[in-house]
């Protein structure tokens, strides 16, 4: 129901670009597509915001927009760029146990850093290494334990680097681990570095842009011919089956106690599939495809400049027939050994490897879709930094879903922007 306000729209009209295509699912819902400049009237809601395209008027979901430019310009002056990287948040949540004791208690992920420094060991010996990003500490301690490097140079920009010092002495490795606190692009290293290990990976691989440090203090502290753990990175995307979670969220409201409340579901959609599902477990039955890695990237050559825009393709074939709800994600890196034709160490945080605390990550769909054995899903994964807060992206896909039958030439076409988070 339009309130007055709604009707004649307040004096303050902003303009947003619209990031994909969105087809209303009901009258009072405009329909637009990627690229639209919307003029938005009034916000009556975080979710829902009164807009106009082309002199029409309807509701909007916020979750599609994105300020334009100039706007955006405008934000920009009065968004310092501490604000944009959310240093005070971010290295405020570092600084309590909570996520370094998730992590810690993460084996897979803790036992391939220790395996990469015991199946490295012998030509650690005398070798000058940085930690960046290092939390309490244990990649820094494996190291001085279980190999001779020379010096190890840990890095952490949290509270935590102080009790970090004193879990060194407590092991009695302070001879060779050195805790500097700080920004790693901001602190000075007594010397450059043979070995840049970090564990830097976050939710899709990227979020948190930690990376983006990593590669600022290659470029400064890595020796030439320098190794950097992880050396490569991969990206990996599998349409799936999404049946509890869209049961517990949409299906749920066609008969709750035997009414219907299935005006809720466009609700519900917006509120529960607008956003990726983090923390996501995909059982390898969810699967309706062999996996594709559609981003792979090289810790060598990946540039600052290059995490702006990154983009994907992919191809699946559909092995069985089930109900496409959307595609999960996941990562896996690599790290190369020192000596040459060594063997390499892998982390992979897939439903077939042992599971980690990043879990997987779920883009579901707006609706699902039957796709039928021999069915293709193609198309193309978009990450897309957020050019004001630096720590979060966009994700974009478009997809074709070409079917196996050959009377029918229908071939369905769907596109969703996946906001992270903002
Ligand atoms: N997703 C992850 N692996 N997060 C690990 C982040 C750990 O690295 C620390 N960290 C992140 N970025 C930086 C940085 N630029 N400089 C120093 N420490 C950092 C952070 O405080 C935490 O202890």
């Amino acid at each position: 129901m339009q309130t007055e306000k709604e009707k004649e729209g307040d004096a303050s009209v902003e303009e947003y670009v619209a990031l994909s295509n969105f087809t209303g699912s009901s009258s009072d819902q405009l329909c637009f597509s990627s690229g639209d400049r919307l003029l938005v009237h009034a916000k009556p809601s975080s979710e829902w915001w009164w807009a106009e395209l082309h002199g029409v008027r309807g509701y909007v979901p916020t979750s599609y927009l994105r300020q334009d430019a100039a706007a955006e310009e405008e934000e920009d002056e009065h968004t310092s760029l501490e604000d944009q990287w959310q240093d005070e948040e971010y290295f405020g949540s570092y600084g309590t146990l909570r996520l370094h004791l998730e992590m810690l208690s993460d084996k897979s992920r803790t036992e391939a850093y220790r395996k990469v420094i015991v199946s490295n060991s012998a030509s650690l010996r005398s070798k000058v290494v940085m930690d960046l990003g290092c939390g309490t500490g244990i990649i820094s301690l494996f190291c001085a334990q279980l190999a001779q490097p020379s010096e190890v140079y840990a890095v952490e920009a949290s509270s935590m680097a102080e009790y970090t010092r004193q879990l060194v002495k407590q092991n009695g490795c302070e001879q060779v681990v050195t805790v500097l606190q700080g920004r790693a692009e901001e602190i000075e290293l007594p010397k450059q570095v043979d070995v840049l290990v970090s564990e830097w990976m976050g939710n899709c691989l990227l979020f948190e842009f930690m990376v983006e440090s990593v590669l600022l203090a290659r470029d400064r502290w890595l020796k030439e011919g320098g190794v950097m753990w992880p050396s490569s990175a991969a990206l990996t995307l599998v349409p799936c089956q999404a049946n509890s979670y869209y049961a517990e969220k949409m299906a749920f409201w066609e008969q709750p106690y035997g009414l219907d409340f299935t005006p809720l579901q466009p609700l519900a959609q917006q509120e529960f599939f607008t956003k990726p599902k983090f923390s996501h477990v995909i059982e390898p039955d969810d699967c309706l495809t062999a996996p594709c890695d559609v981003l792979c990237l090289d810790m060598y050559t990946l540039q600052v400049k290059d995490l702006e825009e990154i983009k994907g393709q992919f191809h699946f074939c559909v092995e069985k027939s089930g109900i496409f709800h959307g595609f999960t994600s996941w990562f896996t890196v690599h790290f190369e050994s020192l000596e040459t034709g060594g063997a390499t160490v892998e982390l992979n945080t897939g439903p077939n490897s042992q599971p980690t605390h990043w879990k997987q990550t779920l883009f579901m769909l707006d609706r699902p879709v039957s796709v039928y054995a021999g069915d293709s899903i193609s198309g193309t994964i978009l990450l897309r930094r957020n050019s004001i807060w630096r720590r979060h992206m966009t994700i974009t896909l478009h997809w074709s879903i070409n079917s196996s039958k050959k009377e029918t030439d229908n071939c369905q076409v769907g596109t969703k922007s996946f906001p992270m988070w903002r």
